[in-house]
């Protein structure tokens, strides 16, 4: 019997397929965190998905965030850890994590890994993935856009306007009117998108997912739209990285199949939080106000790659929970740096019924500038601003001495300033059953005639009541008429 050397054997047999990567081991669980030891050739690195070969409900993976020694990754897991032993084989997976992209997403309602959280089929297996870290596009590649977005809005179109391709973000604490905002701009501008909608869910509650989808449905759109979503219940890790799948997806549309994508993302500050949770869990100092150290670069990460290029525009609609109503807050100062336009909802206005409860003072624009909306339409913003400060500096005295107190002129700007402001408010699409008010949406034009007119003095003599919740002056007219004859 010829016996061969192990070198002759090899170099007989044909080329072996590549042995798969040398599985490691779970040796730590504290709760979503996750120490894991590989051979030292295999470490996977920072921000790559393992695979934990688990016997548990569902699929488990984790992310690699630090590395505590040449063997051993520290990682966070996206998907709850209950039952999960030590010595529990882990495959390093061989990248980042991925996201099913393009036309198979579409109409379908996905979890942060991609899998289908719809009650339809699992996506099918072709489906082409892509890694959700990547970097934003360069300087040079990006395209700011400065066309006016028309929301049909009246307070958001006259003082905060939106632009096509830009980033808007509605700002407010708990109860004031961020998602109905949101769902209302959703409702206006999604008919008329004829590029895709990306909507990404994050850290709010599952049953606001459902009304969405919902309405998607209902308004005919749900089959151009693909909805991601992380909600409260869900471990950390999936709140965190679930931005970043929706992003992945819109940055497919964007750059591969060159349409146009509307992004919108409930709630960011809940990105921010899960951030600082994971942060907390990890082991790391925490910074300002206990939160995160990498704050500024965690959501620098997410909202820079929000943006147009030469081939197609993205356009992003967030909404911002405040904690405590406190503006200081450093996550929500850090956000507001990276907005376009930013929609203060404001709680005083809220308790007095003025919906949209949108601060004319505290909301700002890039585009309110003469040189994007033009010279009157930027003079009389100001004017209007100036008016309702003016109001709110009165509101003291008029609260301790009355109103007979106040100089002619003063009383004046008082009634202005009060029918601006009704005039400022509106009935939404999205509150018709509630509110039993029929929404409306303003041209720019009517918003812009009825705030000269009030300021110049035309509608001195209207009744207050005729200017809340309505839509044109023309509108107003005959409330106030129909009322005195009435
Ligand atoms: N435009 C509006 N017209 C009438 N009512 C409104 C309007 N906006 C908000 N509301 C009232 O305020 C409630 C809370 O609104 P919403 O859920 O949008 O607040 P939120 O800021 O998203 O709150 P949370 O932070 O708790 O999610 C609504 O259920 C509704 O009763």
């Amino acid at each position: 019997m010829s016996v061969q050397s192990s070198a002759e054997a090899s170099a007989d047999r044909p080329a072996a397929p590549e042995p798969p990567p040398e599985p490691g081991q779970v040796v730590a669980v504290r709760g979503s965190v996750i120490d894991l030891r590989f051979p030292e050739s295999a470490l996977p690195p920072l921000f790559d998905a393992v695979e934990i070969l688990w016997d548990g409900p569902e699929r488990l993976v984790a992310e690699v965030q630090s590395h505590l020694d040449a063997r051993t990754a520290r990682a966070i897991a996206l998907q709850g850890t209950s039952g999960l032993r030590r010595g529990t084989p882990a495959r390093p997976t061989g990248g980042p994590l991925t996201a099913p992209v393009g036309e198979a997403v579409l109409g379908r309602l996905l979890d942060v890994m991609g899998l289908a959280r719809d009650d339809g089929p699992e996506l099918p297996p072709g489906t082409p993935r892509s890694p959700i870290h990547r970097p934003p596009p360069s300087l040079a590649r990006r395209s700011p856009r400065r066309d006016l977005l028309e929301t049909g809005i009246k307070v958001i179109d006259l003082l905060a306007p939106m632009a096509r391709g830009g980033k808007a973000a509605m700002f407010g604490g708990a109860g004031v009117g961020k998602t109905v905002l949101v769902m209302e701009l959703i409702r206006k501008m999604v008919e008329r998108h004829t590029g895709i909608s990306v909507f990404a869910g994050i850290g709010e509650r599952s049953r606001e997912g459902q009304e969405l989808w919902e309405e998607m449905k209902r308004s005919g759109v749900l089959d151009r739209t693909a909805l991601v979503f992380g909600q409260m219940n869900e471990p950390p890790g999936a709140r965190w990285r679930v931005g970043l799948t929706a992003l992945t997806i819109a940055e497919h549309f964007r750059d591969e199949e060159m349409l146009d994508v509307l992004l919108l993302m409930d709630n960011v500050f809940r990105f921010v939080q899960a951030g600082a949770e994971v942060s907390g869990l990890l082991g790391r100092l925490p910074s300002r106000v206990g939160y995160q150290p990498t704050l500024a670069s965690e959501i620098a990460e997410l909202e820079e790659r929000v943006a147009s290029t030469p081939g197609a525009v993205v356009t992003a609609i967030q909404a911002v929970y405040v904690p405590a109503d406190d503006f200081s807050d450093p996550a929500v100062a850090e956000l507001f740096s990276h907005l376009d336009s930013s929609i203060v909802l404001s709680r005083a206005m809220a308790a007095e019924g003025l919906y949209p409860a949108v601060d004319p003072l505290g909301s700002t624009s890039s585009l309110l500038d003469p040189l994007v909306v033009g010279e009157a339409h930027y003079r009389l913003a100001e004017e209007v601003r100036k008016t309702i400060a003016h109001y709110r500096e009165l509101q003291d005295v008029i609260a301790l001495l009355g109103m007979e107190e106040l100089s002619a002129a003063d009383r004046l700007a008082v009634r202005r300033a009060r029918r601006l402001q009704r005039f400022l408010t509106q009935p939404f699409l999205v509150t018709e059953a509630f509110t039993g008010h029929g929404g409306v949406s303003v041209p720019l034009e009517e918003t812009l005639k009825g705030c000269r007119a009030i300021l110049d003095g035309q509608c001195d003599d209207w009744a207050e009541s005729a200017f809340f919740m309505t839509g044109t002056l023309d509108q107003i007219r005959e409330r106030d008429r129909a009322g005195r004859t009435g």
